[in-house]
């Protein structure tokens, strides 16, 4: 579904209404004026800086990184430099230090991808203060995956924002919404979780909150959670899907762009780009230890510290498990993430491959004994 849109000039930003903050100020070079990247388009980024928006291509700096560490490639969300040059453009001097990344392929740190990214590691959006991850109630004839919800939790955690979880279309799920609302917070220790009804107005408002204070936000979330009605309900009504600019190259000329950084009139910012809405299919690290933080406490009180908990003596998550603590799911949840990021660092990351492959067949004789063959 796209965004109702009214198309408008942009001649001026509140740098502040984008997140600008005196943080962020400390760190700007020198000599540079701030811009905030609303989209990239081949090679160049659309920035909205407090004089409008402009399409600026990269200074040498920035093709310098790059072309080591395609993870230093401005992205949807970022804080750039911006140096004018002397014909009267600008151009991107320099990507600010992030808050917050979200990472595709992981950190590359010997890649010659250079300006292709070359799907060696890319950043699919910066400075993304929260994460709501939108899980509709049903989906179709299904209830609520819980499994997808701590997959999408981990992968907020990983990218350091603050994930929120939605149940969404919960008008759809009258009767027992309390008892699923209970299994999601179980499957997301220390999340927030909200029923969400973009089409009732229930929770969005709720939702809105979390943006105060000009922060920026992503929805996760599969196809028909009700990203694009949420973010529509956010605004009030309808936002802009794409604009006409006016090209800063002086010429006059008018381009239409979509904005992947939506401004909500009411305050705070969304961005939606397809690779964040793909993003459940990419890779999870650290973030698994976070969503799985109760287990993980299990297992700190097994009588052996490299317990496998596959029936070791004093295993703490089996005893869990019998005692009917810890849900079966959860465990199985957290075993399959586990190997899928362990799989994705070794992927990403040549130096631990061949560590990796003897795990992986550690992995796989499990597998076989457990009468198991898929992962
Ligand atoms: N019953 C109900 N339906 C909703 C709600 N929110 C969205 N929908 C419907 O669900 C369908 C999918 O909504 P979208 O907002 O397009 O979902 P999306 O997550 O953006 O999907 P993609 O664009 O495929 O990623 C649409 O037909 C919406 O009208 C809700 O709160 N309740
Ligand atoms: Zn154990």
């Amino acid at each position: 579904m796209s965004f109702d849109l009214t198309s408008a000039d942009l001649t001026s930003f509140d740098l502040t209404l984008l997140g600008w903050s005196e943080l962020r100020a400390a760190e700007l070079p020198d000599g540079t004026v701030p811009a905030r990247v609303a989209r990239i388009d081949r090679g160049a980024a659309e920035v909205i800086a407090a004089d409008g928006q402009h399409h600026v291509k990269y200074g040498a700096r920035v093709r310098r990184a790059s072309s080591a560490d395609p993870v230093a490639l401005p992205c949807v969300g970022d804080w750039v430099a911006l140096k004018l040059l002397p014909e009267g453009r600008y151009e991107l001097d320099q990507v600010m230090p992030r808050t917050t990344a979200f990472i595709r392929g992981g950190v590359s740190r010997d890649s010659v991808g250079g300006l292709s990214g070359d799907g060696q590691g890319q950043v699919l959006a910066a400075n993304v203060d929260i994460v709501f991850v939108a899980e509709p109630s049903m989906h179709s004839t299904d209830f609520a995956d819980l499994g997808r919800i701590e997959r999408l939790v981990a992968l907020a955690w990983e990218s350091g924002g603050t994930p929120v979880v939605l149940i969404t279309k919960s008008d759809l799920f009258e009767q027992g919404l309390d008892d699923l609302l209970a299994d999601v917070r179980v499957a997301a220790p220390g999340v927030a979780v909200h029923a969400v009804s973009s089409l009732q107005g229930e929770g969005v408002e709720l939702a809105g909150h979390y943006l105060e204070g000009s922060r920026t936000a992503v929805i996760l979330g599969p196809s028909g959670a009700g990203k694009s009605t949420l973010v529509n309900a956010l605004a009030g009504g309808s936002v802009m899907e794409t604009q006409h600019v006016r090209a800063a190259d002086g010429r006059g000329r008018h381009t239409t762009v979509h904005r992947e950084l939506i401004p909500l009139p009411g305050g705070g910012l969304v961005i939606d780009t397809p690779g964040i809405r793909r993003i459940g299919l990419y890779d999870i690290g650290e973030g698994v230890d976070l969503v799985f933080s109760d287990i993980e406490a299990l297992a700190e009180r097994c009588r052996f510290g490299d317990c496998g908990h596959t029936g070791e003596p004093g295993c703490a998550v089996l005893d869990a498990l019998e005692s009917g603590e810890l849900p079966e799911r959860r465990l199985t949840s957290w075993r399959k993430l586990q190997r899928e990021a362990a799989w994705m660092a070794s992927r990403t990351d040549a130096r631990l491959r061949k560590e990796q492959q003897n795990k992986w067949k550690v992995i796989h004789k499990e597998m076989r004994r457990s009468g198991r063959n898929r992962p």
